[in-house]
């Protein structure tokens, strides 16, 4: 049997869309695969009541069909589904490589990014790779044009999930079709402080670099208490705020010694609105990890 931790990824960190991702240090899925003549699934863990087991509706069975790799795959699910913290993605990141390994085939991880994708395609009728992306090779990567570009990085973060639900194909219909000039060149400005902040593991430029006018207000329309939970995220000390992938989960990037009132102070501003919510005082992190057992 092969076992896979495959981490939760945020992805957009707002002037990014469909472009940045982040692997995150905490949650995370554990994937477990063995050789089967046909592939069938078990779900256990956070909001597994919520996810198929039928291998056509479920990431993982897409990813066993496109690597040709039928398995008894068993997934205990760290990453609430619907939360905006790519739990669809873990999933299938995570069995990308254990059916890799388990049947040798011999791809490397960005030869992997567009068959776990196939997995996005199923759930939220788009292959974006943006959570899948960081989900198998770590820290902070960059899709473009079918290219994937990362770099290591070590950036605290608190991401806050609402006990509430979005769903990514739901979030992509507010997508606005167009933007003027002058969001896109504010856009783009944002994105490159935002990668230069990566590169050089600065909190400060990271978060002022999440700012953007195009995508992300739509979004935080359809999350109640955004606006509360923000200003209380960089009242407490947050460098930025922006909404995690899809939402509704609230993305905070952190000097290191904030996290912990950062993650306070979101948690209370949820709370006084009357929904409960969940903090993960966590940082960018590694991949998906291979063990043996
Ligand atoms: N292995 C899986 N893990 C999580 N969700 C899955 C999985 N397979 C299918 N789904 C479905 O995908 C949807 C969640 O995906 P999505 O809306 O993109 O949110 P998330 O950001 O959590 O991935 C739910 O409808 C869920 O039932
Ligand atoms: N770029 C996608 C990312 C969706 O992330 P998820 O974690 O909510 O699945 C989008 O913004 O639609």
């Amino acid at each position: 049997m092969l076992t896979v931790r495959a981490p939760a990824t945020s992805a957009n960190l707002g002037s990014g869309f469909d472009v940045f991702g982040v692997a995150l240090g905490t949650p995370a899925d554990v994937v477990r695969v063995e050789r089967a003549p046909e592939t069938t699934i078990s779900v256990t863990g956070a909001g597994s009541q919520y996810i198929p087991e039928d291998p056509k509706k479920n990431t993982v069975g897409a990813v066993a069909d496109a690597l040709d790799a039928p398995a008894r795959i068993r997934i205990d699910k760290g990453v609430r589904p619907s939360s905006g913290l790519g739990s669809s993605a873990a999933s299938a990141a995570g069995a990308a490589v254990a059916l890799n390994e388990l049947y040798d085939r011999g791809l490397t991880r960005e030869e992997l990014v567009p068959i776990a994708a196939e997995g996005e395609a199923l759930v939220s009728g788009e292959a974006h790779s943006d959570n899948v992306a960081p989900s198998l090779l770590g820290g902070f990567t960059v899709v473009a044009d079918g290219g994937i570009t990362q770099v290591d990085a070590s950036i605290p973060v608190v991401a806050c999930l609402p006990e509430t639900t979005v769903s990514t194909r739901d979030a992509r219909d507010v997508v606005p079709e167009h933007a003027s000039l002058d969001d896109v060149v504010d856009t783009v400005g944002h994105a490159a402080t935002l990668a230069v902040g990566m590169t050089r593991d600065d909190p400060e430029l990271v978060g002022r670099g999440m700012a953007d006018r195009i995508v992300t207000p739509e979004r935080t329309a359809l999350i109640e208490g955004y606006e509360r939970v923000r200003e209380a995220a960089l009242e407490a000390g947050a460098t930025g705020v922006t909404v995690s992938g899809a939402g509704p989960g609230i993305l905070a990037v952190c000097r290191g010694s904030s996290r912990r009132d950062v993650a306070a102070a979101m948690l209370e501003a949820f709370d006084s609105v009357g929904i409960e919510s969940r903090a993960y005082q966590t940082a960018v992190g590694e991949g998906a990890r291979l063990y043996r057992e």
